[in-house]
């Protein structure tokens, strides 16, 4: 691929303190992909991702997203911050819907925040959205606590994309979910790539998320990228620390 990668990470290096969790990162992501970013508890997958939607800025390196460069020395300014912003959506791990709001006005939310549009073509938006992420429309009107964990995500999903981004992120899109259900939102997040021209980027536990969806991974570990490329080539990977994550049945007792 040679067009400009969409989010480029260079020497990225984090600390907490003294402990360091990032010891240089280099990574790429490309257009029109999805790329999981997995590593064992604690290697630093939420801290990167993190630092990939700007909440947190890195103690060393350069992160380019859209062709905009930030890095831990040069900041960008708070416009240029939220103007990046609009380009991204995010799916928390927790869903974080507002409790209070009903499913519309939590989709309808991003698009009240961001836009001048008028009040009855943001409910229309949201509610697209809500088709779009397979949710009935009678869903619309319900509260969080009155769906289930896979509605929930239907519904923080149809959030996530109330505002067109170009690059979506999901941390642990299939987290409490059973199998069957986290395969489906595996489903729709495939449908979602397809009919908005996603790029995704997915932090997971879930090595049969990685095989279902996602054309690259990337797998921390140690403070460091132990590995890039697509799940067949990783299972086979010459570094046996790496063949042993994306094989766990083969490890020696
Ligand atoms: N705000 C914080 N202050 C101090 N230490 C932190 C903070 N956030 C995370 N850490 C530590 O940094 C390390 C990496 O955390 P992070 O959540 O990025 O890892 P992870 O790979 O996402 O883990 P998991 O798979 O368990 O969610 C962990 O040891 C964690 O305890």
């Amino acid at each position: 691929m040679s067009e400009t990668p969409i989010l480029r990470l260079t020497g990225i290096e984090s600390r907490y303190g003294e402990r360091v969790i990032h010891a240089g990162i280099d990574l790429e992501v490309h257009r029109g992909e999805i790329l999981a970013l997995v590593g064992g508890s604690g290697s630093g997958k939420t801290t990167l991702l993190r630092e990939m939607i700007l909440l947190r800025q890195p103690e060393a390196g350069e992160i380019e997203l859209f062709g905009q460069r930030h890095g831990a020395r040069d900041r960008i300014g708070m416009e240029a911050e939220i103007s990046l912003r609009r380009r991204m959506g995010v799916l928390f791990q927790s869903s974080a819907l507002f409790g209070g709001l009903t499913v519309l006005e939590n989709v309808a939310l991003p698009l009240t925040e961001h836009t001048r549009l008028p009040t009855s073509l943001i409910r229309q938006l949201a509610m697209l959205k809500i088709d779009l992420t397979g949710l009935p429309p009678e869903s619309a009107s319900l509260y969080p606590s009155e769906l289930s964990g896979g509605m929930r995500k239907r519904a923080a999903l149809a959030r996530a994309i109330a505002l067109d981004p170009e690059l979506l992120f999901l941390d642990e899109p299939g987290s409490g979910l059973d199998p069957v259900s986290a395969r489906a939102i595996d489903h729709l997040v495939l449908g979602l790539r397809k009919a908005l021209a996603l790029t995704v980027v997915m932090v997971t536990h879930d090595l049969a998320s990685v095989d279902g969806i996602a054309d690259r991974v990337a797998l921390l570990g140690g403070g460091r990228l132990l590995a890039t490329g697509s799940p067949a080539a990783l299972r086979s990977h010459q570094n046996p620390e790496v063949r042993t994550f994306f094989n766990p049945k083969e490890m020696p007792a």
